[in-house]
């Protein structure tokens, strides 16, 4: 299904550029997560806020329909919500979750990576690797409470996150799907998969592009709980409590040398420059080798994406991850 939907959208896309504006949800106010009187909800029109002071924690809500998918708009409103409560030393956690059950998030805008000019690419993928970083490395401690469906993207900012709550429901699947849609996640998404589900795993549910249900999300790691769709939030709460009990929860991780598994120079800014080289410059340090070569269009790659046979593959070249020759022994990170 996200293969076709995916599809869908990046044609509609190329068609129909003046469907790109922007979304914008209603606004909404609230009582606070914890039920507390006089705390108000905030945050902005893609992402909901409900603070519980008392607790020090807060509630994160996606909320940029039909399907929470990473607009340049809800990623810019995402960092701004998680900066502000990082900055106020009320807060000590946050539940990412969706604020409409059913999809988590449904990953990147694809409307947002075809169609456009260079400079946007370069915007927009600044943006992700943002998010990625600053929820990664946060001081906040992150609980996913992942109530809905969530592929791709959706997935990789769960893999920033210091557990998953996953609700049982067989619809809400996860994983890095990408090469289903013809397209190589980024080294930095197959990295975090590796270290969240070991080697073997993320190397064949990469290259399958697998999406887990559940039960399977269970056994091989990529979430830490599975529960019935109605306790996945208050199961949240009880993780969170359980993480804040220690004084350097977070932090403490990062100083260990965990928390920065995966990061580089290239995920820490080095990309967007990339993105963007001609194929197969003179001074190229990793011309495309015949495996690679043979590998392109991979079957299925979107129309839209071969338009652009340039950019994408010097995004290929530049952001590796198994789907081009896993067995390389130029693919490390
Ligand atoms: C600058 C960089 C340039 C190039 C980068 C190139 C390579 C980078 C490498 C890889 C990075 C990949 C990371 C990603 O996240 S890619 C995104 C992958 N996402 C998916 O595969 C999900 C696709 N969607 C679905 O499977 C389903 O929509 C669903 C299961 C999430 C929900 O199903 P529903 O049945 O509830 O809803 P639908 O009817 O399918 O969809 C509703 C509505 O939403 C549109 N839509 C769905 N997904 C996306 C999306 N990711 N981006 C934008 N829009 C999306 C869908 O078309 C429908 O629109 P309409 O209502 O018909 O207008």
């Amino acid at each position: 299904m996200a293969l076709a939907v995916g599809m869908r959208v990046l044609t509609r896309a190329l068609h129909r550029p003046w469907a790109r504006g922007l979304r914008v949800a209603p606004g909404r106010t609230g009582p606070a997560a914890g039920g507390g009187d006089g705390v108000r909800c905030f945050g902005s029109p893609r992402v909901l806020v409900e603070p519980d002071p008392a607790a020090g924690v807060a509630v994160v809500k996606m909320r940029n329909p039909p399907v929470n998918s990473f607009s340049l708009e809800f990623l810019t409103e995402l960092l701004i919500s998680l900066e502000k409560l990082e900055n106020d030393k009320t807060f000590r956690g946050i539940i990412l979750t969706s604020d409409h059950p059913g999809i988590f998030s449904a990953g990147l805008d694809l409307t947002e990576m075809c169609g456009r000019k260079p400079e946007h690419y370069m915007e927009y993928w600044k943006a992700v690797q943002e998010m990625w970083l600053r929820f990664y490395l946060s001081n906040l401690v992150v609980i996913a409470a992942i109530n809905g469906v969530s592929p791709a993207g959706g997935c990789l900012l769960s893999l920033t996150c210091d557990y998953r709550v996953l609700a049982n429901n067989p619809k809400y699947t996860i994983g890095l799907n990408e090469t289903r849609l013809g397209i190589v996640a980024p080294f930095w998404f197959k990295d975090m998969m590796v270290n969240t589900v070991g080697y073997r795993t993320a190397e064949r549910a990469l290259q399958l592009g697998l999406l887990f249900p559940p039960a399977e999300a269970l056994r091989v790691g990529v979430v830490d709980q599975v529960v019935p769709e109605d306790q996945v939030q208050s199961t949240a709460r009880s993780v969170m409590a359980q993480w804040l009990a220690i004084p350097v929860c977070r932090p403490g991780v990062q100083n260990q040398g965990l928390g920065r598994a995966v990061l580089s120079p290239e995920a820490l800014g080095e990309a967007p420059s990339c993105l963007i080289q001609p194929l197969a410059a003179p001074d190229d340090p990793w011309p495309l080798d015949a495996s690679r070569q043979s590998a392109f269009p991979p079957r299925g790659l979107p129309a839209c994406l071969c338009l652009q046979a340039p950019l994408f593959l010097s995004l290929v070249r530049t952001l590796v991850g198994f789907g081009v020759h896993p067995k390389s022994k130029r693919i490390s990170s």
